[in-house]
């Protein structure tokens, strides 16, 4: 049992998916994952186990932003026996060729947060995927067809902006979409020598003003995405 995880040790998989939203892990547990037990309800920050394809996965909610990341993360990998972690989330647009309900596989992620720049003074470091486990979540995209892209994300510490002129010159720089939480996966994972990765759903775009038109095609799309993930993460066990 760790400060903000009530499990017993053993009760998490190796392997967890990793929502911002709670409701999307039980979602993710009732649809995709067999006998699946809830292990956490504290703060609601809802965590299941259960098996895909017969092998053990959880899946727990994060919370939104760096700072409630780090917390479960920092306690799966230290608490729970962590070692393949990947985000499922959603991310708005940014560079133009980037389109509502693309996937997006964050092979780095640039941020803002503070937390790196405390962590390494003098140093802008990179927080990097884990290569054979964003290798083959791109195969997995394009084995169903889907429209994916793979590069340089933004992690964000702010939603709500009062100037998009920095996001606007990131994305002239190439980065593809923001989302919120990636950069400190990466950096936790790279510290505990876990394997991580970020697929994500483009649910808006910052630019174009496009968002998902109905909840029916979110669903599906998110959906698709969950498929990648186990995907990718049982073909590494
Ligand atoms: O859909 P999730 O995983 O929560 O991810 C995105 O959505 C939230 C903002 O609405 C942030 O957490 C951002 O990273
Ligand atoms: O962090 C996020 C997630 C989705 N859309 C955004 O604009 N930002």
């Amino acid at each position: 049992m760790s400060i903000h995880i009530n499990a017993k040790p053993g009760d998490i998989a190796e392997t967890i998916l990793l929502p911002g939203d709670p409701l999307r892990a039980q979602h993710i547990a009732e649809t995709f994952l067999q006998d699946a037990k809830c292990y956490n309800q504290v703060r609601g920050m809802l965590g299941f186990t259960g098996t895909y394809k017969g092998k053990r996965i959880s899946v727990q909610g994060t919370g939104m932003g760096v700072p409630s990341i780090s917390i479960y993360v920092n306690e799966l990998l230290r608490e729970y026996g962590a070692k393949q972690l990947i985000r499922v989330g959603t991310c708005g647009g940014m560079r133009e060729d980037v389109k509502v309900r693309d996937v997006i596989i964050a092979m780095t992620a640039t941020t803002d947060s503070s937390a790196n720049q405390l962590l390494f003074p003098g140093f802008s470091f990179a927080p990097a995927a884990e290569f054979d486990l964003l290798r083959r979540a791109h195969q997995a995209c394009l084995d169903r067809g889907m429209s994916v892209k793979v590069g340089n994300i933004l992690t964000a510490d702010t939603f709500y902006r009062e100037s998009m002129e920095p996001v606007k010159k990131l994305a002239d720089y190439g980065v593809l979409a923001v989302e919120m939480e990636s950069s400190a996966l990466y950096t936790l994972a790279a510290r505990h020598h876990a394997k991580a990765l970020s697929v994500l759903t483009v649910s808006d775009h910052l630019f174009s003003g496009e968002t998902d038109t109905t909840a029916e095609e979110r669903q599906t799309t998110f959906n698709d995405m969950i498929v990648v993930a186990l995907e990718a993460a049982i073909l590494g066990e």
